[in-house]
Formats: C-alpha cells, structure tokens, sequence
C-alpha cells in the first residue's frame, strides 16, 4: 500500500519516507488511509497525530485473544499486525491478524469483514484459508491457516522460468477461483502471495477485495483507484474500474518480475510518466518456453481486450505448459529457490 509514495517521489525521499514508515506505525496507517481514500483522511485543517517511533501509538494487543496466544509477530502490513497463535482450543498454530490502529477506522473495519466474507467464500487449496472472525477491545481480528513458509516478495530474484512457471499456475487457479465466486482480489502482489514448505503457493490478503457477483454474462467492473500503484493495471491508473482483466495484468507482472527479477514497463517517476516499451521475456531470460513468455505478456497488454478474456485461458494455457515439462524434475530447483532469502 505505501507503494503510493514510490509513484510521487525522488529515490532519496522515498527512501526516507520508507525507513520512516517502517519505525513509525502512525505515519505508515496514515499513508494506506490515503492510498485506500486516494485522499486526505479527516479535515485538512485537523491536528495531525504525533508521529515517530517515540509516540508508538499502537494498540499492543493482550497476549491472549479468546482462544488464540499469541507466539510471536508473522509480518505487519497497512492493515495491521499478522501474528503466529496458538489456538488452544483445537491445539495448532495458525495465523492471526488484527488491527492495531488505536482507533480502528470504518475502512479499517470495513476491509477486515471484506477479507473474511471474500476468502471464506473462495475456499481453494491455492488460496489461505480463514478459520474465523472476531473482535477484541473493539479491534477486528481474523483467524486463517498458518502458511509455514516465504512470501514471493522475500526470494531472491529472479527465479528460473520453470519454476516461476508452477507458482503462476497456482496463482492463476487460485484467482480462477476467487473469480468464479464472483470476487475480485485488486491487490495481486509478492507480498500477498506465499510459499510453503512444499513449494505449494497461496494467495493472500483479501482485504481490497470486490465482489461483483457470479453472473459472467455481465461485463465485471469495480469503480475506485484501488490497489497498489506499482502492480496495478494501467486502465485502473488511469481511473477506469478493476475487472478481471486487471487482476490478470497484476499476475502477469508479478510472475515477469520472479522471472527477471524486475518489473517490465519502467517508467519516469511523477507526472512524466510514461509507459516503457515492454521487454520481451525472451531477451532476458535465457531458454524461456515461447509459448510461456507469450503467456505472461498476453497478461501484460497495455489494452485490457488483448488481455487473456478469463483466468480460465491463462489457466489452461499453464497446464498444457506445465504437462509438457512433468518430465523435466524441477524439484531440486524449487527446493534451492524457497531456501534462498533476498538479501
Ligand atoms: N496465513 C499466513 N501464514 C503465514 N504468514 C502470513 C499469513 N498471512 C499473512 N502472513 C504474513 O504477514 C504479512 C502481512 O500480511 P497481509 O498482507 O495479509 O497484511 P496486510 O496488513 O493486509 O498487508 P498489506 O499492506 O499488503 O495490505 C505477509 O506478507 C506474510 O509475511
């Protein structure tokens, strides 16, 4: 989410706005509070709260939350801590995020019951689970299966094509069935997808979710600049409404960038910018499958018409590519990629 300052300032200043918002839970809810209203939040006029480290004024959760004890801290994000608990009533581990806004804002509550209603809906082996709903102290909490492994955003990249190849197919399944229940995800990214012990790969954090019903004889379309800038699809930037189209277009840049290791389309920072020529797959990854890179960067059309019409056709296009390499042994390459951290 606070990708939003990447898209408006120099290197330097969004270094710093970075670092800031990573030590200052006041400035970092600030800023996905705009990037999610695209706007100010509250009057201009009225008093900012203190910021810094200093003021760490974030609600510190009990270490007991009904059933669950908190183990220890999973990752944070603009929503709020995620958490590895205990669930004591069924003795296992699970994860647990949860609001730490000390006041809790309606899009805060309104993002955490989206996420639940979106994900309990889907229920896919390529997308996590949520066990459970609740409140503490007036903060919203969710339950979902623990996933003991790396989100995409933490390997070291990039990854060899194949490979990139199995995760694609996972995500693509996992957004086939998100679609088919009549949901969109609208934050597709490295960070809300994440690899297990296995090599198996889950999507991840509903919380920008749309729902737009199940009858696909209507064109879907979700008004609202929502997502995060640098993987949003180049019509949502512009103002039309997400479709699945743009959730394709997100895929396709996050599996380009497990291939190369950078996101295609590079573009002049503030308002120069414009969009780079796309560099074809083949270019930079040696041995790629053509029919493989096609399929990537049919995703990545500028005109979301030449996109894939449904997740469905990238889906069967992957499988064919993915049968074709069952003979190949990819194993030993997965396993080296998930133990490689990014440094
Ligand atoms: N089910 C899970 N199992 C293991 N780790 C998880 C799980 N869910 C989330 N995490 C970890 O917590 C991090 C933040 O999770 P998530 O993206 O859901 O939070 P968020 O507040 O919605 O973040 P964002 O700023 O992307 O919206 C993830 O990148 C991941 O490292």
């Amino acid at each position: 989410m606070v990708a939003l300052v990447e898209e408006r300032l120099d290197s330097g200043a969004r270094g710093r706005v970075h670092r800031h918002a990573a030590e200052c839970p006041a400035c970092r809810e600030l800023l996905v509070a705009v990037m999610r209203s695209q706007s100010c939040p509250g009057p201009l006029d009225a008093p900012l709260p203190p910021c810094g480290p200093a003021a760490a004024r974030t609600w510190t959760p009990p270490g007991v939350l009904d059933e669950f004890h908190l183990v220890r801290l999973l990752g944070r994000g603009g929503m709020g801590a995620v958490y590895l608990a205990h669930d004591t009533s069924l003795d296992r581990l699970v994860a647990l995020k949860l609001s730490v806004a000390l006041e809790p804002d309606t899009s805060t509550l309104d993002s955490f019951a989206i996420e639940a209603r979106a994900i309990a809906r889907i229920k896919h082996p390529n997308v996590v689970t949520v066990f459970r709903a609740g409140q503490v102290e007036g903060r919203p909490y969710l339950v979902y299966e623990y996933v003991d492994g790396k989100s995409l955003a933490e390997l070291a990249l990039p990854l060899p094509w194949r490979y990139a190849l199995d995760i694609a197919l996972g995500l693509a399944r996992g957004l086939r069935a998100a679609h088919q229940r009549g949901v969109l995800h609208r934050d597709v990214k490295p960070g809300n997808a994440i690899l297990d012990a296995d090599g198996s790969i889950k999507l991840l954090d509903f919380g920008l979710a749309a729902f737009v019903g199940t009858d696909r004889s209507k064109p879907w379309a979700v008004p609202g600049v929502v997502g995060t800038p640098r993987y949003m699809a180049p019509e949502v930037r512009l103002g039309a409404p997400a479709t699945p189209q743009s959730d394709l277009y997100a895929l396709g840049l996050l599996v380009y960038e497990l291939c190369t290791g950078r996101v295609p389309h590079v573009r002049a920072s503030g308002a120069d910018r414009v969009a780079a020529a796309l560099v074809p797959l083949v270019d930079l990854v040696p041995g790629v499958d053509l029919d493989f890179a096609e399929a990537v960067e049919r995703c990545l059309e500028e005109d979301p018409s030449a996109r894939f019409g449904r997740v469905d056709a990238l889906c069967t296009a992957l499988e064919r590519l993915g049968a074709r390499g069952q003979d190949a042994g990819f194993a030993p390459v997965r396993s080296a990629a998930i133990a490689e951290t990014r440094p």
